[in-house]
């Protein structure tokens, strides 16, 4: 018998394949956790941009989770687009007292700037779902959004990994620097230390997925038992892997390349 542990991803989709449940689903495979994933909303995509998106019911949502649920233990599981209020219940009726540890990507926005969640739910998310994560991973515009303060400099992210912890209750913030000009640094505040991610910055369009990717690694490298400073320095060093070798396909940013990871060992 062979023994795997597992992930579940809570997200929104995306055909072309670079970013949300399909991101999830190819990172958790190539760190070797098995992936299950439950679908909240359909959102036709691409590297250019969002031209359609349909929710799932909230009973059919309800029901994917309790499929999963009542059959497979997981060690960690994460959420991405949860488009709207009563999503957020669904998921939180369902993953309240869950034992293991609970990974949170704020998604908000799409790499090419189409909205993925209700302009009345941002608030709900912080005061309803935050509270529930071990760790939260917002960018830059979403720590924005958390905290209502304007994020310009390493020191104004670190303030905001505190806040998101401190005063919102999260149970650890990475406040990631990707939309930043120079160094990629990523601030990672765990209640007690702050610890710095820090790598060059790459010049590159193919930035489709990059957070659903390193969340998805994060999720992964906990479900096999590290803690969350090294499970993010692994992660990081996953996903710059993956933005350095990451594909030149599509009109617009590309996505990332998920086993670059074995090709960084090879070098
Ligand atoms: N050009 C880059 N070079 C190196 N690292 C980068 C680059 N862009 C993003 N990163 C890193 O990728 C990770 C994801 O961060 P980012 O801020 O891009 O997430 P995001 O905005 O949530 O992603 P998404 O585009 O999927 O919404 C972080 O570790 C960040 O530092
Ligand atoms: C479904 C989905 N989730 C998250 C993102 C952010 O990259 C995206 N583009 N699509």
């Amino acid at each position: 018998m062979t023994h795997i542990p597992a992930a579940l991803t809570i997200a929104g989709t995306d055909p072309s394949g670079g970013a949300g449940i399909q991101a999830d689903l190819k990172t958790f495979q190539e760190l070797k956790t098995y992936g299950m994933s439950v679908i909240t909303s359909v959102v036709a995509q691409n590297t250019t941009g969002v031209q359609d998106v349909q929710h799932m019911s909230v009973s059919m949502i309800k029901q994917q989770l309790k499929s999963v649920l009542s059959d497979i233990p997981f060690q960690a599981f994460k959420t991405g687009m949860l488009a709207d209020i009563d999503i957020m219940d669904a998921v939180i009726e369902k993953i309240s007292g869950l034992d293991s540890p609970y990974i949170m990507d704020p998604v908000m926005m799409t790499t090419s700037g189409h909205t993925l969640i209700a302009e009345d739910s941002r608030k709900y998310l912080r005061e309803n779902l935050l509270p529930l994560s071990a760790l939260v991973t917002p960018n830059i515009p979403e720590a924005e959004v958390i905290t209502g303060e304007t994020i310009k400099t390493p020191d104004d992210m670190q303030q905001a990994a505190k806040q998101i912890v401190d005063e919102f209750g999260a149970g650890a913030a990475l406040v990631k620097g990707g939309h930043m000009q120079s160094q990629a640094a990523d601030f990672l505040f765990d209640g007690e230390t702050m610890h710095t991610f820090s790598t060059e910055r790459i010049d590159t369009q193919n930035t489709h997925g990059t957070g659903c990717t390193y969340s998805a690694a994060i999720t992964a490298y906990v479900t096999h038992g590290y803690k969350l400073p090294d499970a993010v320095q692994r992660a990081k060093d996953f996903i710059t892997a993956a933005i350095c070798h990451s594909f030149s396909i599509g009109q617009g940013n590309g996505p990332t390349n998920q086993w670059a990871h074995r090709m960084e060992r090879v070098k």
